[in-house]
């Protein structure tokens, strides 16, 4: 087999060994690395000209991008975890004990366990590339660094500074790395490998002394500052996981049991916990999560067919979601973009909502000045049709009224070309009735994007019937170049994700209704797993927008999407929401605290109470979501469980740890999902009527995924 690493000698006496993964564009650690390291080891230390080692990758964009995350999967055990943990400990310890200097020169990502190696060589030197990043992601997998980066972080740049990068996964910029410790210093990517050479010949220069705030060496100098340092951050933890997710615990459990007693004991607990949390249902569900969107990636939408280029866009609407489709456009996609609107304020919006991305990645400091302006300079505004003729896609956002949409359809078939993509925003409208005023159907497409548009990560690509599979390709494409994951999803009221939100957000309400305190439903759907609780997002959409859609997906879906009628009290009370300040919750108060407004029990006509066990409440909401998301694959709608676990999360927030709603469906099993619905219908009527497919897999004792 071909190695990945080989060994140079430069006539200076430093050896340079190079890491190359064969085949692969970036370098990913393996399990066989192991060997072929401490090879190099023993060569190394056998050559007593040797005076140093420099580490470096012979790829582009990556020192090291992390671990290869299959090789977890072939773990049948904790106990196979927990070996290739230790293995990595040996090999990362018997380099930090060369007695010769060892230095990483990182260029590109330099990720996980990329990191892990690079804290186990002496000293560390990154290049100012904008692809140099480093970090340690692993929590976004469930899983925490099992090299020995729980251990050797701390110690290089401090226990809370440590535990703030391993607890977030975040990845940091050279700058970044050097203000923290993290490198010893940046230099431009030319002259990178001679730096590391330099420093190598240096000898054991001692290490940079960062900068140690008092207040630092008051809490991490003594055991009770330490505590306090790890009994905070164990309670903003929980705070945030709701106990969902077992990895940031065992992640503050690793530094604290290592930096109170020491390293060794630190690596034991690193590796049994490393080797619990593999296993574990939770990191399962990520990897999952992960290994579908990588596919997803290569995936046109369309089978073969390939996306044509999109080199010029327009958008019709420059109000909140135009401004935001704009604004993606530019920024992500760098593809010129031409807003036309109407009036004057909803172009301005449009640039203003652009101008506030831009400016906040200056302010950041992810981008410079003079990127913001040339970003900024790819957007244009108009009130008329000008500039548009050589279009190649046209996204729109106008009102939702299907009228004024034919006219959009008319309008571009008239003005651009005969090749230009009609792709509407709409959330309620289906396609097909959009694209009957097109004389060219098959260029008409749904592309449904999620407010605020920069933060949501999913769009539906909703092709109708006559959407061509050239279409579908080039808006997929283009959504993804957007920096989006985009699900192609049948045309059909409320396409997938609204769909299946709105039965649990009914649900929700006739909870409500029954008399259940608006925070105590929210904290328990929050404590469930999702981001916001139905109440707050209600508002957040706006009570009317619900009200509106509501009737629509009854009229196409059934009896099961009428949504309680004592709302009508809430619009009447002109409570909308967020947007006017009046919803379930206070607006503009100056208290810290969210705070539910009491007065629409009034309106109600309720008593609030909070006497159903928060574990109740959230079944009960989100066994609707369930079965209407099997409904959906039932009837083509999604047409997988991939996709459709994958739209639930990236669109609604649906729990990441438990996989999306067919992989939660499949870990309970489809004879109690039919049960349980079954005991609901007996109580609350028709709307919980389990769906023939799920019926069926009870009955077959099926699931989704084999
Ligand atoms: N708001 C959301 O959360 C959301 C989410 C997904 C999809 N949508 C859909 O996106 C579309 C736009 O929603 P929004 O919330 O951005 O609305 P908005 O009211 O904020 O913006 C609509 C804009 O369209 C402009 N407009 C009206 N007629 C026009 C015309 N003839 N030519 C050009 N511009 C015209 C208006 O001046 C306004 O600036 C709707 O179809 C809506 O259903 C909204």
């Amino acid at each position: 087999m071909e190695k990945s690493f080989t060994l140079s000698r430069l006539d200076s006496g430093i050896a340079v060994l190079t890491m190359d993964v064969p085949g692969e564009t970036m370098n990913t650690l393996r399990a066989e690395f192991g060997p072929e390291i401490c090879e190099m080891l023993a060569e190394i230390k056998s050559d007593a000209s040797i005076r140093g080692v420099v580490i470096i990758s012979g790829k582009k964009d990556s020192f090291v991008a992390g671990a290869d995350i299959s090789m977890l999967d072939a773990c049948s055990t904790a106990g196979d975890a927990r070996e290739l943990s230790k293995q990595g400990h040996e090999v990362f310890f018997a380099l930090e004990s060369l007695t010769i200097p060892v230095v990483a020169a990182i260029n590109g990502a330099c990720l996980g366990g990329g990191l892990e190696l690079a804290l186990a060589c002496h000293q560390r030197v990154c290049s100012d590339s904008n692809k140099t990043m480093l970090g340690l992601p692993e929590v976004q997998l469930g899983l925490l660094p099992g090299g020995g980066g729980t251990q050797r972080l701390p110690r290089l740049v401090g226990i809370a500074k440590a535990l703030d990068m391993m607890l977030t996964g975040k990845q940091l910029r050279p700058k970044q790395a050097l203000k923290l410790g993290l490198v010893d210093d940046v230099v431009p990517e030319s002259i990178l490998l001679q730096t590391a050479v330099e420093m190598a010949l240096a000898g054991a220069r001692p290490a940079k002394k960062r900068k140690v705030s008092l207040v630092e060496k008051l809490l991490e100098g003594t055991p009770v500052g330490r505590n306090i340092i790890f009994d905070q951050a164990l309670k903003q933890v929980n705070k945030k996981t709701q106990g969902n997710y077992p990895a940031p615990e065992k992640i503050i459990d690793c530094v604290r049991q290592g930096m109170t007693k020491d390293m060794v004991k630190g690596l034991e607990v690193e590796a049994q916990h490393f080797g619990d949390l593999v296993v574990s249902s939770e990191s399962e569900a990520l990897r999952s999560i992960f290994f579908a969107t990588t596919d997803m990636k290569k995936e046109s939408g369309a089978g073969d067919v390939s996306p044509k280029a999109v080199n010029k866009v327009m958008v019709l609407g420059g109000g909140l979601m135009g401004g935001g489709i704009a604004s993606v456009t530019t920024t992500k996609a760098k593809i010129p973009v031409r807003v036309k609107d109407i009036s004057e304020t909803g172009l301005s919006n449009a640039l203003a909502y652009a101008y506030k991305l831009l400016a906040k990645g200056v302010k950041r400091r992810h981008m410079t000045p003079a990127v913001r302006d040339n970003l900024m300079a790819l957007m244009t505004t108009t009130t008329e049709y000008k500039g548009i003729k050589d279009a190649d896609m046209v996204v729109e956002a106008v009102f939702e009224d299907l009228n004024l949409k034919h006219q959009m359809v008319k309008d571009v078939e008239r003005e651009c070309g005969e090749h230009t993509i009609f792709a509407s925003n709409t959330s309620s409208l289906p396609i097909k009735q959009i694209a009957e005023a097109a004389e060219r159907p098959e260029n008409v497409i749904g592309l449904h994007y999620f407010s605020p548009v920069e933060k949501m990560p999913l769009v539906e690509v909703i092709a109708h019937e006559k959407t061509s599979p050239q279409t579908i390709a080039t808006t997929v494409a283009f959504a993804r170049k957007q920096g989006k994951t985009p699900i192609v999803v049948k045309d059909g009221a409320g396409f997938y994700v609204n769909r299946i939100l709105a039965l649990y957000m009914n649900e929700a309400a006739n909870l409500l209704l029954e008399g259940q305190s608006v925070d105590h439903l929210d904290k328990a759907l929050v404590k469930f797993g999702f981001p916001v609780g139905p109440m707050t997002l209600l508002d957040e959409v706006g009570i009317d927008v619900g009200a509106k859609i509501s009737p629509i997906l009854e009229k196409e879906l059934g009896e099961r999407f009428k949504a309680p009628a004592a709302f009508d009290k809430l619009l009447a009370d002109d409570r909308k929401g967020r947007k006017n300040g009046k919803g379930f919750y206070q607006y503009g108060n100056k208290a810290k605290k969210k705070l539910v407004d009491e007065s629409v029990y009034g309106v109600l006509g309720l008593t609030p109470a909070t006497d159903k066990e928060p574990r109740a409440v959230a079944e009960r909401c989100v066994m609707q979501m369930l079965n209407e998301a099997v409904r959906c694959l039932e009837e083509g709608i999604i047409s997988s469980p991939r996709d459709g676990d994958i739209g639930a999360i990236f669109g609604i927030g649906f729990p990441p740890f438990l996989g999306g709603p067919f992989r939660y469906m499949d870990s309970l099993g489809a004879k109690h999902l039919v049960e349980t619905l079954k005991r609901y219908q007996s109580e609350f009527g028709d709307r919980f009527t389990p769906c023939d497919r799920l019926v069926e897999m009870a009955e077959s004792g099926a699931k989704f995924y084999d």
